[in-house]
């Protein structure tokens, strides 16, 4: 489904992404972990268009992606939320939702004036749409409620309900669940798994071990801009390059400190 190849990127002299590699394949949720700046979160911005590689490719169904900008990026199903909430504070949940509706015909000028019973159309479907997001997000009471007055772990939820207004087929999470409580982080959970009952695909960045143990069959690990590791999560515990990256050369000495 997303095949990375040979993916570069530089600042300055720090190699972020470094002759980075993957094929999730069919693979449902796959799990990306790796010390603080080991190029995750730049790997996600070349994914999906927001940098372009230095050099390498990126492969969405067989369609080459690297070079296209991010919103032809999402247009094709393959969508990102953020590591910190972009929800617009001041709007409602609901319009937060509706917001991120791709293509509105009703934000061009002619269409106004030449299609309206088209852009009455699109509006009821995308109303629609918002319902059942809201409904599984379980965020229904809260539609008409400004943003700004959720909570921080409902606001996570509502980011990943404006990225589910796209239609995507396969989701790059950064962080679902960082600083959400327990019991939104439950709910974050078992929304992910209801998605992928539906035929969705997560790529995630996550630091939670147990979660990452919980909830993907594949994981990834990155160290210093490069794929170290590629396989089960508790595989990835044993493998001492692994172990390496986390704890340095001598991990007796690392755990004794
Ligand atoms: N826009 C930028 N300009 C300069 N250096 C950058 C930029 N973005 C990332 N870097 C550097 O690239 C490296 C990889 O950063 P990145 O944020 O991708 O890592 P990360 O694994 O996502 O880290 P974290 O887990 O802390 O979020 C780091 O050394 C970082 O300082």
């Amino acid at each position: 489904m997303l095949r990375v190849l040979n993916a570069n990127k530089s600042f300055g002299g720090i190699k972020a992404v470094n002759r980075f590699s993957m094929d999730l394949k069919d693979s449902l949720i796959t799990g990306l972990v790796g010390p603080n700046g080991s190029g995750k979160t730049t790997l996600f911005h070349l994914i999906t268009g927001f940098y372009e590689p230095d050099s390498g490719e990126v492969y969405f169904d067989d369609q080459p992606i690297h070079g296209l900008p991010a919103h032809k990026i999402s247009q094709k199903g393959l969508v990102r939320n953020f590591q910190h909430s972009r929800v617009l504070p001041f709007l409602t949940v609901r319009d937060n939702l509706l917001a991120s509706c791709p293509h509105q015909l009703g934000e061009k000028i002619l269409p106004v004036f030449f299609l309206p019973s088209k852009i009455r159309a699109q509006e009821a479907k995308n109303s629609q749409k918002a319902d059942e997001v809201l409904n599984m997000l379980k965020l229904d009471h809260l539609a008409d409620q400004p943003a700004g007055r959720l909570s921080y772990g409902q606001q996570k939820l509502l980011e990943l309900g404006r990225v589910l207004m796209a239609d995507p087929r396969l989701i790059l999470l950064d962080e679902p669940t960082a600083g959400v409580n327990p019991s939104l982080t439950r709910q974050i959970v078992e929304l992910i798994r209801e998605l992928t009952q539906k035929g969705v695909r997560f790529f995630m960045v996550e630091h939670n071990m147990p979660l990452v143990a919980e909830l993907c069959p594949r994981l990834l690990v990155m160290d210093a801009g490069e794929l170290i590791f590629d396989g089960s999560p508790k595989e990835a515990m044993k493998d001492p390059k692994v172990v390496e990256a986390y704890l340095g050369k001598d991990p007796g000495a690392a755990r004794g400190r």
